[in-house]
């Protein structure tokens, strides 16, 4: 004996015709498990019954006057729409996870019960997930984003990283019923989070210097014109350029980086405008697509493009200004569409200056500047880029780091960061490695150069470093007292003495 699932159509919209079709289910004692009923049709699941029971019913069911039809059916619609769905999340290649409001298991789609939780073949359904991960760690995250709002972050699972995105899910009484948690794998050999979308929300800081800087590269991502960047290295030229395309109209299309200095000009200026077959030997039979026509609609990056040879420099002006780009070897122009971001850690009007860079091509590339200040500029980003790279390094190592002692974080502020983030990611790294306890110590933090004050750094003769420390000094008195008249005081100089040092060293006592 089994269930039996029924689909009732009626001919006509009559009062008690459900009514009816239950008092015969109940003449017959046929218990009701389910039942969903519309104007023209009523999905009945009733309890087992015998067969020959059930075919009096059938009979009486089909003589009732307004039934039309009576059909025995495998699925309801409901269910039919829920095993199709789960088939469709099933063969997504990414992990899949609905949780209640608390952390109760809902769904996994079969990727994620294999590789998220490891649990393949069995129902984990109503299971909490902190059974399987540090959930209220994602959701903390999650909450400082602010409800309603997608999270991102990265974690470990076995040995592969993934990045995890946590969605609210919000019903039609506008109340959280559920949270949808996906997971893409990321790169493990580079660490990298370059392989997903790069956003403005990637790009962690909050002084103002960054603020006004990440303002302008969001206004500039509206815009079609070229880019350059300029910061010293490890500032994070290269993920404002990814920021910039992944807000910009071209995001569905390419985004395509190069190193202008890490490739010999010859393979730079194949790479960059293609060749033709035949051209090189060695080369390909077919001939090879340049960035320009690969990106196709995107963006190309130059990085680094300071280091590009002369002779390449002309090229790529010519190209630029005629929209239009020759094959190596080739004899028919093709037109292109890209958006260009150039980048570069050099000085580039000193070079303009000593003829190194063309002036024309600065002129074509530069149409819109974002400068990025390097790291011992802007000290107020370093506790939060603490915690964020804290977060990632502690999961890559399996810590839980929850803070830093104060110590450690005055050194960090001490130290004059000429790797900029990247040497504080590398540095944290390292501390995550070493750390044994829940907050990062001072001896966890290995320092790639001694501590110097930053003034002391600028220059090397020792009458430069006298005149930084004394700026140094002057400025932190004038700070601290209330007039000129007490700071030279407490400097136990002359007022003329000090009045002439502010004019010497440019001490502006308001901008202070
Ligand atoms: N504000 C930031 N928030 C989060 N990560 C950052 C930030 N700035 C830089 N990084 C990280 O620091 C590393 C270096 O950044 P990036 O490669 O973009 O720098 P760059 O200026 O292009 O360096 P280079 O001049 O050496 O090419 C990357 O891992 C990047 O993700």
């Amino acid at each position: 004996m089994e269930t039996k699932k029924i689909k009732l159509t009626a001919s006509e919209d009559r009062p008690h015709l459900t009514y009816e079709a239950l008092s015969v289910l109940h003449k017959y004692d046929v218990g009701l498990i389910w039942m969903e009923v519309y104007a023209y049709v009523a999905y009945i699941k009733l309890m087992p019954v015998e067969d020959d029971v059930w075919e009096k019913i059938k009979d009486e069911l089909n003589s009732l006057k307004g039934w039309d039809s009576l059909e025995e059916i495998e699925l309801f619609p409901f269910e039919e729409k829920n095993t199709e769905l789960k088939k469709v999340l099933d063969v997504i290649p990414h992990g899949v996870t609905l949780l209640s409001r608390t952390g109760d298991i809902k769904y996994v789609n079969d990727y994620a019960a294999e590789k998220i939780f490891m649990t393949a073949g069995k129902d984990i359904t109503g299971v909490n997930i902190r059974k399987y991960m540090d959930y209220d760690k994602l959701i903390s995250f999650f909450n400082k984003k602010g409800k309603n709002v997608m999270a991102k972050d990265t974690m470990e699972i076995g040995t592969q990283l993934y990045q995890v995105n946590l969605q609210p899910i919000i019903n039609e009484e506008n109340v959280l019923s559920s949270y949808l948690i996906s997971f893409y794998e990321m790169d493990n050999t580079s660490f990298s989070r370059y392989d997903n979308p790069i956003t403005f929300d990637d790009i962690v800081a909050e002084s103002n210097k960054m603020l006004q800087v990440i303002n302008q590269g969001k206004l500039y991502s509206k815009s079609d014109s070229p880019v350059l960047i300029t910061g010293e290295s490890g500032t994070g030229k290269e993920l404002f350029a990814r920021a910039i395309h992944n807000e910009s109209r071209r995001k569905s299309k390419p985004f395509i980086a190069i190193n202008c200095a890490a490739i010999p000009d010859q393979l730079l200026e194949s790479e960059l405008f293609g060749y033709e077959g035949g051209t090189f030997t060695g080369g390909r039979k077919e001939g090879k697509a340049g960035i320009f026509e690969i990106a196709g609609g995107g963006t190309v990056f130059l990085d680094e493009i300071g280091d590009m040879a002369p002779h390449l420099q002309a090229k790529l002006l010519r190209v630029l200004q005629e929209k239009k780009v020759r094959r190596v070897g080739g004899a028919n122009e093709v037109n292109f569409d890209v958006r260009l971001i150039s980048a570069t850690n050099q000085n580039i009007d000193h070079m303009v200056k000593n003829k190194e860079f063309r002036l024309d091509l600065l002129f074509r590339i530069n149409i819109f500047n974002i400068n990025i200040p390097p790291l011992r500029e802007r000290k107020e980003d370093l506790p939060i880029l603490f915690e964020h790279f804290a977060g990632i390094h502690s999961r890559r190592y399996h810590k839980y780091i929850k803070g830093i002692e104060q110590n450690a974080m005055r050194k960090l502020l001490n130290y004059n960061w000429p790797g900029n983030v990247r040497e504080f990611q590398n540095v944290l790294e390292r501390a995550a490695a070493l750390s044994t306890s829940e907050e990062i110590t001072s001896k966890d933090i290995m320092l790639n150069y001694d501590i110097v004050p930053e003034e002391e750094t600028s220059g090397t003769s020792l009458k430069d470093c006298i005149e930084s420390l004394e700026k140094r000094k002057i400025t932190e008195s004038l700070k601290v007292n209330k007039s000129i008249r007490e700071a030279a005081k407490n400097l136990e100089v002359t007022h003329t003495l000090l009045i002439n040092r502010m004019k010497k060293y440019n001490i502006d006592r308001n901008n202070l």
